[in-house]
């Protein structure tokens, strides 16, 4: 049937029921009644019955509430999401499904269940269903982590991980975090006794590595073409990514888009759009191509000649390469910066860790400054990160996967194309897998091997499987770097007027709900340290 003829059928069924109401003829008013009350309850019996039938014999859905017709379960979904999965799972176990609008979703909650989907079922779990604004921002999923398992994904992965987050090039734009990270402190110190929003201090310092890897230049640099307000314009992408968006529910409506999420990331997208094409251009006018001071191409000229190989396997064109950079700029700044932020606020919040912490600095250090090379002998900060990564996973549901076919999980049918998020929240605070989940205990991680690399899946800050954040290197280096430097370098305390706070608020990154503002003094004697 054409929905031509469908909305003809639609039209003469609405204008009979209307003739009918306006007959004036109090005999029918009855039946009328019933009859207006009865045919929604009919065709959802019939919805709920061809359901079943379509279903039987087949392994069942994941249990989960009751969910209204069209609309699902969205009405009685809480602001952060993360809890209230976690609060939905002790009520209807490990696995549990919910339908958002049109779309099925499934939530894992279990170490088994994750494995389940993240090892054993890695290759069928590796597509991602991306959000409107998602596909808007990354120019229709041309980046990385909204992609889907496709050639396309391994090319730029491979590329990313290669040319920009390999050990030798780490090694080589070590001259980056050190010059930035030296950069810190001096401005703080510059700022003794004041306020300073910590998350702030820590995005600039990632933007300027970031930038410097990508493009040579840092912001704050006349080349630096990021401009001011990087960090507000992130803040609304961050946002809008994590939004519930109508239209991505119920996608009839989507051209209407009621919230105006996806008109509010469009104009986000062209402000960028500017930003990559000046980059771009810049390069593109033949003898300004930039080549790092040691000889290096930087990443922009590698992915230049690789767009001038038109046609080769590996080449690709220019939206292609301005994905790519947004993905690597958004996914490491926000994510270390919050990060920085939580592990200050439980410091701060633990009188006795924070000693701890400086005694391992001063015994390092010495009264010196830190240095990049021996930030692997500090133990202890090192599980105190580790802890905070498990009480705030910056992801809690990671980035959701979806299916490329049916499959059964735990007993349940995950049908093709459901979308599902893994509650690393949930695992990460979960008495079977943790002694005292709810209390902050760096020395758990002091016993045993852990690393971020998804081996052990009780602990999933970066993520399973190949979807696993590529990364981990730099944002370990960097967490490392900017808080061994901020809490050797100076003593922090809150404002006399300002109340501990760790509630956290959902998001694509979930953040602090009030941003850690604190006050520093100086710890090191000697003066010339912090210039
Ligand atoms: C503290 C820092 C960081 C944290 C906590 C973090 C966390 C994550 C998480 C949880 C995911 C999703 C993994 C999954 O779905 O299983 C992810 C994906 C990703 N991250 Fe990170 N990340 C950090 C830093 C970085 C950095 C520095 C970069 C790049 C320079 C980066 C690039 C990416 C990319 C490209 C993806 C998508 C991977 C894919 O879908 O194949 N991240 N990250």
């Amino acid at each position: 049937m054409t929905p031509n003829s469908i909305s003809k059928i639609y039209l003469t069924i609405i204008n009979w029921w209307f003739w009918w109401w306006q007959v004036d003829n109090h005999q029918d008013h009855l039946a009328r009644t019933v009859l207006t009350i009865s045919v929604p309850l009919l065709i959802l019996l019939w919805y709920q019955l061809t359901e079943l039938y379509i279903r039987k014999g087949r392994t069942p859905l994941p249990p989960g509430p009751y969910c209204l017709p069209v609309i699902g379960y969205l009405p009685f979904l809480s602001s952060n999401l993360h809890e209230r999965f976690t609060h939905m799972s002790h009520r209807f176990g490990p696995i549990f499904s919910l339908r958002l609008g049109s779309k099925l979703h499934v939530v894992i909650n279990s170490v088994d269940l994750a494995k389940a989907v993240a090892r054993d079922l890695d290759q069928t779990f590796a597509n991602r269903s991306p959000p409107l604004t998602a596909l808007t921002i990354t120019y229709g999923a041309l980046d990385i982590a909204w992609s889907n398992n496709n050639a396309h994904w391994r090319n730029m992965r491979k590329l990313l991980v290669s040319q920009v987050l390999s050990n030798a090039n780490l090694d080589a734009c070590a001259g980056f975090r050190t010059d930035e990270v030296r950069k810190v402190v001096k401005d703080v110190n510059g700022r003794i006794g004041e306020k300073i929003d910590i998350n702030k201090v820590a995005f600039d310092a990632e933007l300027n590595v970031v930038t410097g890897m990508l493009w040579g230049c840092s912001e704050g640099n006349d080349s630096s073409y990021i401009g001011d307000g990087f960090r507000e314009v992130e803040f609304k992408i961050i946002e809008l990514l994590g939004a519930p968006n109508i239209s991505d529910f119920i996608p009839m409506l989507s051209w209407f888009d009621l919230q105006g999420r996806q008109r509010e990331m469009r104009k986000i997208k062209e402000h960028l759009d500017r930003i990559f094409d000046n980059i771009i251009g810049g390069r593109s006018n033949g003898n300004s191509r930039k080549i790092n001071g040691d000889g290096r191409k930087d990443f922009v000229q590698i992915l230049l000649e690789l767009k001038d190989q038109k046609d080769g396997p590996t080449s690709i064109d220019n939206d292609q390469i301005k994905a790519l950079l947004f993905d690597i700029l958004t996914a490491a700044t926000d994510t270390t910066s919050t990060m920085v932020e939580w592990v200050m606020t439980e410091i701060l919040h633990h009188p006795e860790i924070k000693t701890k912490i400086q005694q391992e600095l001063t015994h390092v250090f010495g009264t010196k400054i830190v240095e990049e090379c021996h930030l692997s002998k500090l133990t202890y900060l090192d599980a105190v990160i580790k802890e905070t990564f498990r009480i705030h996973p910056p992801l809690p549901l990671l980035i959701p996967r979806s299916p490329d076919e049916s499959c059964t999980v735990g007993g349940y049918t995950i049908p093709k194309g459901t979308i599902v998020f893994i509650n690393v929240w949930a695992i990460h605070r979960d008495p079977k897998n943790w002694s005292d989940p709810l209390e902050f205990k760096p020395e758990r991680f002091l016993k045993g091997k852990w690393d971020y690399n998804g081996n052990n899946l009780k602990f999933l800050p970066f993520g399973v499987g190949r979807r696993i954040c590529p990364g981990i290197p730099l944002g370990e280096k960097m967490l490392v770097y900017i808080l061994a430097s901020l809490l050797h370098s100076f003593e922090w305390r809150l404002p006399e007027d300002e109340d501990f706070d760790v509630s956290d608020e959902f998001g694509f990154v979930t953040k602090k709900r009030k941003p850690l503002i604190a006050i520093p003094s100086q710890r090191l004697s000697d003066a010339s340290f912090y210039f």
